[in-house]
C-alpha cells in the first residue's frame, strides 16, 4: 500500500463531496495547480453513502464542500474506514470543535505547521476570516481588550449564499442590497469570538449585495476607549508585524483609499486589511477585503489541502481568476 492508502504510486488522491456545489468547483478549479489526483463521483450517485464511500476509501484526503448536517454525515462516514482518510470540512460544523484544527495557516506562529499535521481541519467561514484576521493580532497585542463591545459590518456577493441564493439573484436580478441576520444571531458569531480570542460576542450584521463574489468586512473603533489610547498608526504596526512575509494577507500602509469596492478581490486568494483612521475625532474603521469564494473558502481550502498533504503552497501573487 502506498502513503495514501490508494494502491498507486501516483499522486495523492483526493475526493470532494459536494464537488458540483459553488465551494466545491472552486477547489476543483484550484486543484490543477497541485499535484494530486482528483477522485470525483458519478453526478448521478453523489449524495448515495456507498459511492462516497467508496471514494473515500481511495483517498488520502477527503473535502466536505456540503451544508452543515450533510458535514457531519460524510465526517462520521470516514471516520468508520478502516484507514480513515484526513479531512478537510468546508461547512460551519466543526469550526469550534477542539477535536478539529481550525485552517487559517496566518492565524498565530505556528498554526500552518498544526494544519499540515492535523488529521481533520475545519476550513474557517469568509465573514470570520476578515474579522479574525483583523481582531485576533489586536486582541494578542493588548489593543484591543478581549471584553471591547466590538460591531462587525459586513457585505459578501450573492455566490456567499450557494447555488441557492446565486440561482434567486440571476433570475430575479436583485435585492440590490439585503441585510439580514438581523434576530443577531449568526452562525458565525460564534466561530468569530473563539478564534478573536473575544471575551464578549460581537454584535454581527451581515448583508449581500447583487453582485457575485466580494466582500468587505468591517468594524469600527473610538479610540479613546482602547487602553492606551492607540492611533490609527500603532493598530496598522499590529497588523502589519503579524502578516509580514504573507502573500496571501496584505496590510495597506500609507494614506488608506478614500473608498473601497466589495468586489475588487473577485477571483484572488488574497485578503487586504486596512486601518481608516481619523485622528482629531479619535476614530478607526478596521477593514478586511477579499473574495467571499477565495480566501473566504476555496482558495483557503487549497492552502490547507496543500498543507495537510505536505505540498508546496500554490503562489497567488499576481493571481487572477474572476
Ligand atoms: N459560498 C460561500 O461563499 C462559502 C460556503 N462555505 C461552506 O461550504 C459549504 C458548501 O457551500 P456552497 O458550496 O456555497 O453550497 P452549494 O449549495 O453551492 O453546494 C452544496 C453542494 O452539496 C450538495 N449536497 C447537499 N446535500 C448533500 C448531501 N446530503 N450529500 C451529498 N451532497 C449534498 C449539493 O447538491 P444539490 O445542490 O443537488 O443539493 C451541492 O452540490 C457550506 O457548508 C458553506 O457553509 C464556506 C465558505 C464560503
Ligand atoms: C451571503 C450568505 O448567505 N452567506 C452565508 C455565509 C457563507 C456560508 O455559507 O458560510 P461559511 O462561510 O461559514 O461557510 C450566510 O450568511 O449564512
Amino acid at each position: 500500500m502506498t502513503a495514501d492508502g490508494s494502491g498507486h504510486d501516483a499522486a495523492p488522491g483526493i475526493f470532494i463531496d459536494g464537488e458540483a456545489g459553488t465551494t466545491g468547483l472552486g477547489i476543483r478549479e484550484r486543484l490543477s495547480g497541485l499535484p494530486v489526483r482528483l477522485l470525483s463521483i458519478d453526478p448521478a450517485r453523489r449524495k448515495d453513502p456507498e459511492a462516497r464511500r467508496a471514494l473515500m476509501e481511495q483517498a488520502a484526503l477527503v473535502v466536505l464542500c456540503l451544508p452543515d448536517d450533510a458535514s457531519r454525515e460524510a465526517a462520521a462516514l470516514a471516520a468508520s474506514l478502516p484507514r480513515p482518510p484526513k479531512l478537510l470540512d468546508a461547512s460551519t460544523a466543526f469550526r469550534v470543535d477542539p477535536g478539529w484544527r481550525y485552517g487559517f495557516p496566518e492565524l498565530a506562529p505556528g498554526q500552518d505547521a498544526a494544519v499540515a499535521a492535523a488529521p481533520k481541519v475545519s476550513n474557517p467561514g469568509c465573514y470570520p476570516t476578515g474579522a479574525i484576521a483583523l481582531l485576533r493580532p489586536l486582541v494578542e497585542a493588548g489593543l484591543v481588550p478581549p471584553d471591547h463591545p466590538l460591531s462587525i459590518n459586513a457585505v459578501s456577493g450573492y455566490s456567499g449564499g450557494g447555488r441557492q441564493m446565486i440561482e434567486r439573484h440571476e433570475r430575479d436580478g436583485g435585492p440590490a442590497f439585503h441585510l439580514y441576520g438581523l434576530s443577531l444571531e449568526h452562525k458565525h458569531v460564534p466561530e468569530i469570538e473563539h478564534h478573536a480570542r473575544l471575551a464578549r460576542a460581537p454584535i454581527f450584521v451581515p448583508s449581500v449585495g447583487h453582485f457575485p463574489q466580494g466582500m468587505i468586512v468591517s468594524i469600527p473603533l473610538h479610540l479613546a476607549d482602547l487602553p492606551g489610547r492607540p492611533d490609527a498608526a500603532a493598530l496598522r504596526e499590529a497588523l502589519s508585524a503579524r502578516y509580514r512575509g504573507s502573500d496571501r494577507i496584505t496590510v495597506l500602509t500609507g494614506a488608506p483609499p478614500a473608498g473601497l469596492a466589495a468586489e475588487e478581490l473577485a477571483g484572488s486568494d488574497r485578503m487586504e486589511l486596512a486601518v481608516h483612521g481619523n485622528a482629531a475625532r479619535g476614530h478607526a474603521l478596521l477593514t478586511a477585503r477579499l473574495d467571499n469564494l477565495g480566501k473566504g473558502a476555496s482558495g483557503a481550502a487549497v492552502q490547507n489541502i496543500a498543507l495537510m498533504l505536505g505540498l508546496p503552497v500554490p503562489d497567488v501573487a499576481g493571481e487572477r481568476r474572476a
